[in-house]
């Protein structure tokens, strides 16, 4: 296996379309249906990088900017923007094309980590991503800044390091009220 690949090698593309039976009580295609479609190209594209099997760690914040509409085309686009040793994040952009009018929305991106698996069920070393363009350095110091951030955020918040009295004015203002049994 190559030590280093471009997120060219494992670039994906996946068109649907939505169908009747996809949509939600509003008409709507269901978020439910497009996390599903989403998480299944963060899949084939972290697997194509590794070419091993993967797994979901963990998805980063999805916001639904458009619904898209029943009888639209969905068109996911996946690549790797971060490589980390046993990890990978996988960009995903959605996109509805209405068939009739050519109309493309933006729907949806978000960031999906997947881990590589090797046979015996053990995390596994993920080749490096080579960056070509400074749109690639951009996504590679932004997945990086993010996972940092994260990692503070969730120390900071574990039960053993909450400090409670630096928080209490934090709540100032917020649609709660304190009743300590
Ligand atoms: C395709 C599917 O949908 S699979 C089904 C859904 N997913 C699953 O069932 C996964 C269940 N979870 C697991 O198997 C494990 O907890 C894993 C693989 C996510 C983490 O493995 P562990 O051995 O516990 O974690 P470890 O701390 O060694 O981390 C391994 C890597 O994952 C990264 N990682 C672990 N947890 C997270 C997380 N929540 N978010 C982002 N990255 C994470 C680490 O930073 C590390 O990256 P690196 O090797 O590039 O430095």
């Amino acid at each position: 296996m190559k030590k280093f690949k471009s997120s060219r090698e494992s670039r994906v593309s996946i068109t649907e379309l939505m169908l009747p039976s996809h949509s939600n009580f509003g008409g709507k295609v269901h978020g439910g249906h497009i996390l599903n479609l989403m998480d299944q190209i963060a899949f084939a594209c972290a697997s194509k990088h590794s070419q091993s099997y993967c797994v979901t760690a963990s998805v980063n914040r999805v916001d639904f900017l458009n619904p898209i509409e029943v009888g639209e085309l969905a068109t996911l686009k996946a690549s790797i923007n971060y490589t980390g040793k046993t990890s990978m994040v996988v960009g995903v952009r959605v996109e509805s094309e209405n068939v009739t009018t050519g109309e493309v929305k933006h729907c949806n991106s978000s960031y999906f980590t997947m881990v590589a698996k090797g046979k015996d069920g053990k995390n596994k070393l993920v080749p490096g991503l080579i960056l070509k363009t400074k749109q690639d350095i951009r996504r590679f110091a932004r997945s990086k800044e993010r996972k940092q951030s994260a990692f503070k955020r969730d120390s900071k918040y574990e039960s053993n390091n909450f400090k409670v009295n630096e928080y209490l004015e934090f709540l100032d203002g917020e649609n709660v009220k304190m009743d300590f049994d």
